[in-house]
């Protein structure tokens, strides 16, 4: 489990994390999402103890990552690009990890295999792809069979298959009862391999919610109609108080009842329908909608404008939603940092605390 509380981190008079509060329970895999700069990295780092918090706590299966006695079997992360030592090959990587840390050999051959690296775990790291980097930092996070994972951004660089391998690990690892927790800033990702998703942006949490809840808050109450007689139905859903606009002609849109009560009506009045559609958003929409006002890395609508509105223009809400939309946008776009190339490894074999 992971718990943080009032977690912050500033870097000079920028604020990466801002007070954020929060519990990643074990037995399933949590989604961190947010967009480019929402402070996800930041937060892993602090909970891998890699950067200090500026305010507030986080802790790992009930400690500091720094007061875990045997932190390998605690906690395994897959972080941010980290230099490694480009001549070793995989296999003597992931052996100098074990024996620091007093890992049998045997369990160096459990994650190579684990990780499909067997073909290549002789080779120099130097010569890695992306893909296959991930993969060795995967295998190094769960080199010491941690109770919790930490993957941040783990199917960067990864094939259509490398993603599903990663997507079929965290579940299985999850219904093992550990902790799993990953970002990324894709929510169909996150969709298919998370049961529950924080949303982070501008270094605020957006949401804490089942990705179904998720769903569910962002549904808008809406239902699309086209019939011959379209203003005769629209004046019988007026007198029920339903909302109608006319958006083409023999077109309404109806907000308040729904798709069945609106279907009911039209064949008590003898109405005919040609088109009845409950109009759902997706979840990539739900998402796009909560982080609409938290994106600091926008990038140029081809249609015209700098960054595209949710085409709804509505802010998800729910009971599991936080309050929203967060901090203010009075800092300018920063150069973000390069990060993940292929000579990966994770924070955990070289830990170095930025504490800037
Ligand atoms: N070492 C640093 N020094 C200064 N600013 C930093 C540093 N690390 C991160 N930041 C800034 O803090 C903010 C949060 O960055 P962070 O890397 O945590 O975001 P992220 O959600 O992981 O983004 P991405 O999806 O792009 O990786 C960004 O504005 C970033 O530029």
């Amino acid at each position: 489990m992971i718990e943080a509380h009032g977690l912050a981190k500033r870097y000079g008079s920028k604020t990466a994390v801002d007070h954020i509060t929060f519990t990643v329970q074990p037995g399933r895999v949590t989604g961190f999402l947010g967009p480019n700069g929402a402070g996800k990295s930041t937060t892993m780092r602090m909970i891998m103890g890699l950067d200090k918090p500026t305010a507030g706590t986080v802790t790992v299966n009930g400690h500091p990552y720094a007061k875990l006695r045997r932190p390998l079997a605690e906690v395994g992360a897959l972080l941010e690009a980290k230099a490694v030592h480009s001549g070793r090959s995989a296999f003597n990587h992931l052996r100098a990890l074990a024996a620091t840390h007093g890992i049998p050999q045997q369990r160096v051959h459990d994650v190579i295999e684990l990780t499909g690296l067997e073909s290549v775990a002789k080779k120099r790291v130097g010569g890695f792809s992306l893909g296959m980097g991930q993969r060795l930092g995967i295998a190094a996070a769960l080199l010491g069979d941690p109770k919790t994972l930490i993957l941040d951004e783990p199917v960067n660089g990864l094939d259509p298959e490398g993603v599903i391998w990663v997507r079929n690990l965290a579940k299985h690892l999850a219904s093992e009862g550990r902790t799993v927790f990953l970002s990324s800033h894709l929510m169909s990702e996150v969709a298919l391999t998370a049961d529950h998703v924080i949303v982070i942006g501008r270094g605020r949490i957006l949401a804490d919610t089942s990705v179904d809840d998720l769903i569910a808050a962002s549904e808008r109450k809406h239902v699309r109609v086209r019939s011959p007689q379209a203003g005769d139905l629209a004046a019988l859903l007026r007198e029920k108080d339903a909302q109608v606009t006319t958006p083409e002609a023999d077109v309404l849109e109806v907000t308040g009842p729904d798709a069945a009560s609106v279907g009911e009506l039209a064949a008590a009045g003898r109405i005919v329908l040609h088109e009845l559609t409950p109009i759902k958003s997706t979840l990539e929409e739900a998402y796009m909608s909560l982080t609409a006002d938290a994106v600091e890395y926008r990038s140029e609508n081809l249609a015209g404008g700098a960054g595209e509105p949710p085409r709804d223009g509505s802010q998800a809400a729910g009971a599991h939603l936080a309050e929203g939309p967060a901090a203010s946008a009075d800092h300018a776009a920063e150069p973000h940092p390069g990060r993940h190339s292929a000579d990966t490894v994770p924070a955990s074999s070289s830990p170095e605390v930025n504490d800037r």
